[in-house]
C-alpha cells in the first residue's frame, strides 16, 4: 500500500504556491495502484513558469520513495531531494532483441520497490513510445534507477536494436558496467555478441549474466549448454569468463509476482551479484591528476601560466607535472595554483584553475596541450577508434565519405587534423564506403601527437559542422 497526498489548484495557481494549494487529501492506494490511478495523477508537474490547475501528486508519504529520473506523473520533485549518501553506478541491460531486457528492468524496480529501494516503473512506462507498444520492443533507451543496500544506482534499459551502439559511442550511455540479458530459449544470438564486443570497446570491464525465460526449458542440460556457451562467449571477448556470476532466472515471473523460486529470488541473487561483482568506477577525484590547457599567459616577474579546467584528480601546489600534446613532452613544477585571482594550495576535478609552470616560456605552452600527474597519459598519434557518423538529420554529412578522408579531430581543447583508414587486413579497403549513419572501426593517424588513451572520446568536424563522433579502442605504440 503506498499513500499520496494529492492536491488540487485552482487556475492560475503557480509552483510557488505549491505548499498552498486549493484543497489536499491523503490517498491510499494499492502500491501498483500508483499506475492505474494514473487517469486521477493525470498531470506531471509543469516547469516553474508554466500555471498550475487542477490535481497533482504532491507528496508520496509511506514509503517515501527514491526520486526518479523520469518523472512520476504528478510528483512533486520537491518532496525528496537526491541523495548522495549511497555511491553511484551507471548500468544497464544490453543484449539480443526480445530477450527480456526490458522486462528484467521492470522486474528489477517491481522487487527492489517492495524492499523500499526503486519506484515500480511497470513495462509500458519503459517502452512508453507509441511504436514501441505498437512494436513491442524498445526504441528509445530508458533511464530508471533504484538502490540496494550499499548502492546508488542509474539503470540505462537499451534498446537489442543497432541504434543502441550509436548512444554508445556517442557518450549518452556510459555505463561503468552492465547486464547482458540472454534467453535460455535462444542462446547467445549475433547483437548478445555485438553488444559484449561494444561493452568491452567503450570500456566496460565487468558484466552479470542474467539468463532470461528458464520457466520455457524444461531440460536442465540446456541452461548448462547456455551457461557455457555465456562463459566462453565472454572469455572471448576478454570478460573474466569464469567468474562472471550467472543468474538464471524469469524476468517475467518476477513481474508478474508468481513462482518466486525462479522469478522474485533470482533477481534479488541478480542485484546482490551486480553489488558483489560489478566495481565502482574511480571517482574523479581519485584518478590521476589532468588538466587540458585553454589558455597561455605570461605573467613579468613570475613565468608563465596556463589556464583550464580540471578533468581530473587533485593537484598541490609544489607538485611535479608533465606537460604532453602537439609536440610538447616535458616535466615541471607547479609553483602556483590561482582560482578567481586568489591563490590556493589545491585545483581539483570541475576547478577553472590557473597552473603558474616553474621555469617554462610561453612558446612552450600550447592549447591543446594537457597537463597531468607525470606518466598518467602518452602522447599519441595513431590508434584505432570506433567511430559514429552522423545523419544529416543529426547535422552529420549528406554523402558517404571512404578511407583517406581527412576531418578535423576534437579532443578536450586539442584540434588536429586527421586522416581516416580501415584497419589492417580489410577486404576492399580503397572502395568502402561509410555512410551517414554507420558504426565504423577505424585507424586515425593524427598530423600532431595528443595526450590519449584508450576511452578517450572524440568528435569529427568538418567544415564548421560535426560529423562523427569515436572512443579510441585502442593505441599503436
Ligand atoms: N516466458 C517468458 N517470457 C518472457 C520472460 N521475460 C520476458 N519475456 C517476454 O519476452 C518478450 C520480449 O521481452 P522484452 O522485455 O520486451 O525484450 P527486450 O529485450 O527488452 O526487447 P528489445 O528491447 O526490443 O530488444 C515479451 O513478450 C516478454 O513478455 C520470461 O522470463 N519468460
Ligand atoms: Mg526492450
Amino acid at each position: 500500500m503506498l499513500r499520496i497526498q494529492l492536491a488540487s489548484f485552482k487556475a492560475g495557481a503557480r509552483r510557488a504556491n505549491l505548499s498552498k494549494p486549493a484543497s489536499s487529501r491523503t490517498f491510499t492506494v494499492a502500491r501498483h495502484g500508483v499506475l492505474p490511478t494514473r487517469s486521477l495523477l493525470a498531470t506531471t508537474l509543469p516547469s516553474r513558469a508554466t500555471p498550475l490547475r487542477g490535481l497533482y501528486a504532491l507528496k508520496y508519504l509511506s514509503p517515501p520513495l527514491v526520486p526518479s529520473a523520469v518523472p512520476v506523473r504528478g510528483y512533486a520533485e520537491a518532496s525528496t531531494k537526491f541523495s548522495r549518501a549511497k555511491p553511484h553506478m551507471n548500468i544497464g541491460t544490453i543484449g539480443h532483441v526480445d530477450h527480456g531486457k526490458t522486462t528484467l528492468t521492470a522486474a528489477i524496480t517491481k522487487v527492489l520497490s517492495n524492499l523500499g529501494g526503486a519506484k515500480f516503473t511497470n513495462y509500458a512506462e519503459i517502452d512508453k513510445a507509441p511504436e514501441e507498444k505498437a512494436r513491442g520492443i524498445t526504441i528509445n533507451s530508458a533511464h530508471v534507477e533504484y538502490e540496494t543496500d550499499s548502492r546508488h544506482y542509474g539503470h540505462i534499459d537499451c534498446p537489442g536494436h543497432a541504434d543502441y551502439i550509436k548512444n554508445m559511442i556517442t557518450g549518452a550511455a556510459q555505463m561503468d558496467g552492465a547486464i547482458i540479458v540472454v534467453s535460455a530459449t535462444d542462446g547467445q544470438m549475433p547483437q548478445t555478441r555485438e553488444h559484449l564486443l561494444l561493452a568491452r570497446q567503450v570500456g566496460i570491464k565487468r558484466l552479470v549474466v542474467f539468463v532470461n525465460k528458464v520457466d520455457q526449458i524444461s531440460d536442465p542440460e540446456m541452461l548448462e549448454l547456455v551457461d557455457m556457451e555465456m562463459r566462453e562467449l565472454l572469455s572471448t571477448y576478454n570478460f573474466d569468463g569464469d567468474n562472471t556470476p550467472i543468474v538464471m532466472g524469469s524476468a517475467l515471473a518476477a513481474l508478474e509476482g508468481r513462482n518466486p523460486e525462479t522469478g522474485e529470488q533470482k533477481i534479488v541473487e541478480l542485484i546482490k551479484a551486480c553489488d558483489d561483482w560489478l566495481e565502482l568506477p574511480a571517482r574523479d577525484l581519485e584518478k590521476p591528476f589532468l588538466m587540458p590547457v585553454e589558455d597561455v599567459f605570461s605573467i613579468s616577474g613570475r613565468g608563465t601560466v596556463a589556464t583550464g579546467r580540471v578533468e581530473r584528480g587533485i593537484a598541490t601546489k609544489g607538485a611535479e607535472v608533465e606537460v604532453v600534446g602537439l609536440g610538447a613532452h616535458f616535466k615541471t613544477t607547479l609553483t602556483g595554483i590561482e582560482m578567481f585571482h586568489k591563490e590556493l594550495d589545491r585545483g581539483e576535478a570541475g576547478d577553472n584553475m590557473g597552473a603558474l609552470l616553474r621555469g617554462v616560456k610561453r612558446e612552450q605552452m600550447k592549447r591543446g596541450q594537457v597537463i597531468i600527474a607525470p606518466g598518467s597519459m602518452k602522447p599519441i598519434t595513431k590508434f584505432q577508434a570506433q567511430i559514429y557518423v552522423l545523419t544529416k538529420d543529426e547535422g552529420g554529412r549528406f554523402n558517404p565519405f571512404m578511407a583517406h578522408y581527412r576531418p578535423q579531430l576534437f579532443l578536450r581543447t586539442a584540434d588536429v587534423t586527421v586522416g581516416l583508414t580501415w584497419p589492417e587486413g580489410t577486404t576492399d579497403a580503397e572502395e568502402k564506403m561509410v555512410m551517414p549513419g554507420d558504426n565504423v572501426e577505424m585507424v586515425c593517424d593524427l598530423v600532431h601527437d595528443v595526450a590519449a588513451e584508450v576511452g578517450s572520446r572524440f568528435t569529427l568536424r568538418e567544415g564548421g559542422k560535426t560529423i562523427g563522433t569515436g572512443i579510441v579502442t585502442k593505441v599503436f605504440e
